[in-house]
């Protein structure tokens, strides 16, 4: 029996949704939205349901099957796993977007915050490195710390033709092949689509081992395939509980009451909110443990909703720009914006009941009473007050705000965070009557890619720049 079927585990690791000032009458001075307003969209939240309902029976959104489908790539995950923990120090993802972020948050959640700097016999495994940049001094700085042989580079592309990643698995594959000859194809895994590409061409004739990203599963919504998995199981992490955390809210997202369905009702408040030309999104974590979901959900919140074109083609421009924030560290940095500047944002605390670890504040410099409030207290008391005292300010500079509590970060919760948060993307997708699985505006600049850099078909995509000023390098001094 799966975790996510025991009634008491479920119980106690709930995350649960406060919604602090978006709901009318749930507490302080309000400027959120009453049960009138939600009500009114009672028929467009029934259809877009309706439309789910749909997309899903017509596979268009699979990656709501993972948690419950995969038993034979699980086995081959976490098989693979256990062979090269024995051997493999370093495991080095060449990805971007959404073949990296999901992979990037999960090691940071749900692994020592340390972790890379741990000893290896601490750390149980081999480093994760998530080289998601073609900045060229970060490539080279990794092979200053890595040794190739001992080394395992998963390469990531839904596509199988992204340039940086492509350019990426370029070099390390000449890399592999000065330093280890034929046998170098052991250190290589490719993760990508079962035809689409490069990647499964080359995977397949150079022999490497090969995970497939399953139909139905773009990118930003890939993290529960062999995308996210195979790195968190190579580097130590419960795939199961994370899947079984999944799966279990899945299921509470079933739901076609709005008041019922915690991802439909977060997404109902952000399009009433939209409607109010709240046109920014923070996502504020206050655990360093979850800091890089901040970098994740903007992919996901970006790229799904950032449309110019309805479903039905007409130019509607709606999207909110998703803005990454980390408490309290941008307390001293962002909140004064939020507080005092534009009512134009609506900001999602993530806050965490239970920290793994605690660290007490000694009783010192008692003769100073600026600072001997602190002492006796825990650095978890004092982060939980902070966000606290964080909510109370926006709320009473009545600024748009709700917060998700995890009961504490395992994997079962972040497994529930992640289903949670794509379902309610694809939800508000249906709200705004877009199609939320695209990206044409990106597509647009790989394509500008490509033609710069003079791929066959360079003279066609030239023609479709033509207009387009020459780019010149100008040196000011
Ligand atoms: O996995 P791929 O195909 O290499 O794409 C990487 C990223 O590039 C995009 O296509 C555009 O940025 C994202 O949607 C995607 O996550």
């Amino acid at each position: 029996m799966n975790r996510y079927q025991q009634p008491h585990w479920q119980e106690e690791m709930k995350l649960k949704v406060d919604f602090n000032n978006m709901m009318k009458g749930f507490a302080g001075p309000v400027e959120g939205f009453s049960k009138e307003d939600i009500d009114a969209l009672a028929v467009k939240i029934s259809e877009a349901h309706q439309n789910m309902k749909e997309k899903r029976a017509a596979g268009e959104m699979d990656w709501r099957k993972l948690p419950f489908e995969q038993a034979d790539v699980i086995k081959d995950i976490l098989e693979t796993a256990q062979e090269l923990r024995t051997w493999c120090e370093n495991f080095v993802v060449l990805g971007i977007g959404g073949s990296a972020l999901g992979p990037l948050a999960v090691q940071t959640a749900l692994n020592h915050l340390h972790y890379n700097e741990l000893a290896t016999e601490k750390r149980g495994g081999p480093r994760l490195y998530v080289l998601d940049n073609v900045d060229p001094e970060r490539v080279a700085a990794l092979f200053d710390v890595i040794d190739p042989k001992k080394t395992v580079f998963n390469v990531i592309s839904k596509s199988g033709s992204t340039s940086e990643t492509m350019a990426q698995f370029m070099i390390v594959y000449q890399l592999l092949r000065d330093k280890l000859g034929n046998t170098y194809a052991k250190n290589m895994i490719a993760t990508t689509d079962a035809e689409k590409g490069n990647l499964i061409k080359i995977a397949q004739e150079e022999g490497y081992k090969t995970f497939i990203i399953p139909q139905g599963v773009g990118g930003r919504f890939s993290e529960l395939c062999p995308v996210g998995l195979l790195p968190a199981a190579v580097c130590g992490i419960d795939i199961t509980e994370l899947l079984a955390g999944a799966a279990y809210m899945d299921q509470l997202c079933e739901e076609a009451d709005v008041y019922r369905n915690p991802a439909y009702i977060r997404s109902t408040l952000q399009y009433l909110a939209m409607e109010r030309g709240k046109n920014v999104s923070v996502m504020m974590p206050y655990t360093d443990a979850l800091k890089y979901f901040a970098d994740w959900y903007a992919q996901l919140w970006a790229e799904s909703l950032g449309k110019r074109k309805s479903l039905t083609g007409e130019e509607v421009f709606v999207g909110q720009t998703p803005v990454k924030a980390l408490g309290t560290t941008d307390q001293h940095s962002q909140v004064q914006l939020y507080v005092e500047g534009p009512f134009d944002k609506v900001v999602t605390f993530l806050g965490v009941s239970r920290y793994r670890q605690e660290v007490a504040i000694p009783k010192v410099f008692n003769h100073i009473p600026g600072i001997s409030f602190l002492g006796g207290h825990s650095l978890g008391d004092l982060i939980t007050a902070e966000q606290m005292a964080t909510e109370y300010a926006l709320m009473k500079a009545h600024r748009l705000n709700m917060t998700i509590i995890l009961p504490e970060i395992n994997a079962f919760t972040i497994g529930q965070l992640i289903q949670l948060l794509e379902i309610e993307t694809a939800f508000t997708g249906e709200l705004l009557n877009i199609n939320a699985f695209d990206q044409p505006g990106v597509e647009e600049g790989k394509n500008a890619t490509y033609a710069l850099l003079g791929r066959p078909g360079y003279e066609a995509k030239k023609q479709e720049l033509e207009g387009r000023p020459e780019k010149k390098k100008e040196f000011i001094i």
